[in-house]
């Protein structure tokens, strides 16, 4: 395919989307399903224009003043910077495949609509509502925090430890253009993809399927090494989804100790069973009976709460997810994360440590949370986040948004990784 067919697919695509309210995910894989001739190229070509797409909603509909899908994929070809109007159509002419070129009207309103002219709003990429939240989050830097959380992400690995070093797998992915990451030990990672390229699958190395590595963010390698599971620790992962953490916490381990691992939703959890096989984990129980938890309350060195939160941490690799965010999720997030960490906390024994981790951006699901949490439950107390840090990232202390009480944010814009928030709270 040339351009002009890639373009048509992703109008296409992001129309489905917008009507139909769904995934993008979905949408290009049903895509996929119903054009077999594509390649992997065009494929991998057309996710780009719609992530982008996504990523750059309120950009493309400022300088197209409309926000059709035309206009979208367009614009996203316009704002990654590699083409002007004029290369454009001139790419598009005498392809039977394209859509229709820019017309002059077109082009008149991007001329007339440079994006530094652009409301905040616009180059923070923010829906309109989440405007407050986000200057709450960010007080000046919001404008450049949030729209870092447009930008492409990386492709971030964890080494695990418990099969191979981090020098190993780096070897074992030479060819993939895999080096160290800035702040989690063990972290490797392929920087963002440019043009119309792709990740390598390094799902398919052999490294891989001997359990080498693990996909992980950098920031979820950070929080989870954040949490300070060690050796011999007793641990409950009270939201263990497919074991990102759990698995994290077993290599720091040293696969000693015992990790429960629990998630309320089975299916959700089932992975799990086959990544610890592969990353030879077995201090790690999966739990899908909460009432088997029982025995261990008041007993535990450490309880885990990765919550369920809206994921605005992670809108880089899932842009679609901020258009369909409401008010009304939010909420219901914040009320279940009141609810799991009551629940959580009964697990914790006196001296052990409740860690409660986002991978949002929201001060009412992050800060809030945790002094509303202390304030019910005065038996626990923050750690002195500044202290943590320090300890796991030495000299480091201006990378991430510290709050001595209320816990460490990490972002794209500060630490180059999700965002994510983490607090540890100790029971005395
Ligand atoms: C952020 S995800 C966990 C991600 C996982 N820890 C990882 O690192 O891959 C949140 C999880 O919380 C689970 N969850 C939601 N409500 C819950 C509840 N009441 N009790 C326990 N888990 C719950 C969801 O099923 C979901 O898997």
């Amino acid at each position: 395919m040339r351009l002009g067919g890639r373009l048509a697919a992703a109008i296409e695509i992001l129309d489905d989307i917008d009507r139909r309210y769904r995934p993008a995910a979905d949408a290009l894989r049903d895509w996929g399903l119903s054009h077999r001739f594509a390649g992997s190229k065009d494929r991998a070509a057309i996710g780009n224009i719609v992530y982008d797409a996504l990523r750059r909603k309120r950009s493309a509909g400022w300088i197209f003043q409309e926000e059709t899908p035309r206009a979208l994929a367009f614009g996203a070809l316009l704002l990654q910077g590699e083409c002007t109007p004029d290369m454009l159509n001139a790419a598009l002419a005498e392809d039977s495949f394209a859509p229709p070129p820019l017309s002059s009207d077109e082009i008149a309103r991007i001329a007339d609509h440079p994006l530094d002219a652009a409301p905040d709003g616009v180059r923070a990429e923010s829906p309109e509502w989440c405007e407050p939240l986000l200057k709450r989050t960010w007080g000046d830097d919001w404008v450049a925090e949030a729209a870092a959380l447009s930008e492409r992400p990386p492709l971030d690995m964890r080494t695990n430890t418990l099969r191979a070093t981090r020098d190993q797998v780096a070897k074992a992915l030479a060819s993939a253009g895999a080096l160290p990451c800035d702040l989690a030990p063990q972290g490797l990672r392929v920087p963002a993809i440019e043009g119309q390229g792709r990740h390598p699958n390094v799902q398919s190395e052999q490294a891989f399927r001997d359990g080498w590595f693990e996909v992980q963010d950098e920031g979820s390698q950070i929080v989870a090494e954040l949490t300070d599971a060690t050796s011999g620790m007793q641990v409950l992962d009270f939201c263990a989804g497919a074991g990102g953490k759990s698995l994290a916490m077993s290599a720091a381990m040293g696969n000693t100790g015992q990790i429960h691992a629990f998630d309320a939703d089975r299916k959700r959890l089932a992975p799990i069973i086959d990544r610890l096989k592969r990353a030879g984990c077995r201090n790690v129980q999966a739990v899908a009976d909460e009432a088997a938890l029982a025995p261990f309350e008041g007993r535990l060195d450490l309880v885990v709460v990765d919550a369920p939160c809206t994921g605005a941490g992670t809108w880089r690799r899932r842009p679609d997810a901020k258009w369909r965010l409401g008010e009304k999720q939010l909420e219901q997030r914040q009320a279940e994360q009141a609810e799991i960490l009551a629940k959580a906390a009964r697990f914790v024994r006196p001296g052990g440590r409740l860690a409660y981790i986002t991978c949002s951006v929201f001060a009412e699901e992050n800060e809030d949370q945790v002094r509303a949490f202390i304030e019910a439950n005065p038996a626990f107390r923050p750690v002195d986040h500044e202290a943590l840090w320090e300890r796991h990232f030495p000299g480091k202390a201006a990378r991430a948004k510290i709050d001595r009480a209320t816990g460490i944010a990490l972002s794209p814009h500060r630490t180059a990784t999700d965002g994510f928030h983490f607090a540890a709270l100790e029971r005395v």
